[in-house]
């Protein structure tokens, strides 16, 4: 039985101030959810401030990319091993603002991925399709793709205990939340993938549906099979919002 987890995704918001008062407002709110797992992943600055003020709650924290590198010459980058200092627990790898705006690429993602395992950090990995790809009917193609990338450089047993994130992206930011029924065939789709080529992680593989889950949709899209619950970007920005989606996985 996988347990759920509920992930808030911050993108780049938040200052000191804000931070503050929304990680305070978490540990008061969700003191008493003990049925799945919670984490945020914030900016790489506010870890430290985030392992301060959680690190006696059960709430997880940790980034939303890391270097392919280990360390040295590569200006701007943070390593996994800087996460690891920093307590986190989780690394988002692969998010679909990524790949599109800093042009990272597939053996980028794996890379990641790999590096993040090695330094013990959960990567949560994304895979989606665009607009495009759906209304063309090469949705599964291109998850399909995006998977084999990892599958083909980590091997299926490094998916084991693993995050994945399904995102489809024209659902994030847009209020154009995938229905139900969508979103459980891109799931077991996924889960169905990654048990051709290694059963064992098929079934410890967390898969998280992310894009415009609110309050009012929240228990709908977590109850489908095949979700273990839900990679959350604007509605993990208000402490109310978040706390009810994580309830609502609890009885998900
Ligand atoms: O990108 C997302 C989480 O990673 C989803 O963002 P929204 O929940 O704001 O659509």
């Amino acid at each position: 039985m996988r347990r759920k987890l509920v992930v808030g995704n911050w993108k780049m918001n938040g200052s000191l101030d804000q931070n503050r008062l929304l990680l305070e407002a978490l540990v008061r709110h969700l003191d008493e959810v003990k049925q799945v797992d919670i984490a945020v992943c914030l900016p790489y600055p506010y870890l430290f401030q985030a392992q301060a003020i959680l690190a006696a709650s059960d709430i997880a924290w940790g980034a939303q990319n890391v270097a392919t590198h280990e360390g040295g010459a590569y200006t701007g980058e943070v390593s996994a091993a800087m996460l690891k200092e920093f307590g986190s627990t989780y690394v988002i790898v692969g998010h679909s603002e990524r790949n599109g705006a800093y042009c990272e690429s597939d053996a980028d993602v794996a890379s990641k991925f790999a590096i993040a395992k090695q330094h013990g950090i959960t990567p949560i990995f994304c895979v989606g399709e665009t607009l495009q790809e759906r209304e063309s009917g090469v949705m599964e193609y291109a998850i399909a793709n995006q998977l084999d990338a990892i599958l083909s450089v980590s091997g299926g047993a490094l998916l084991d205990q693993t995050v994945i994130a399904y995102e489809p992206v024209w659902a994030i930011g847009t209020n154009k939340t995938a229905t139900p029924e969508q979103v459980r065939a891109a799931h077991s789709f996924i889960r169905e993938r990654i048990a051709a080529l290694h059963p064992g992680a098929a079934e410890s593989v967390r898969i998280l549906y992310g894009g415009s889950v609110n309050p009012r949709n929240a228990s709908q899209l977590l109850s489908m099979p095949d979700v273990d619950g839900g990679l959350i970007g604007r509605c993990a920005l208000d402490a109310d919002d978040f706390e009810r989606i994580c309830r609502a996985a609890c009885k998900a």
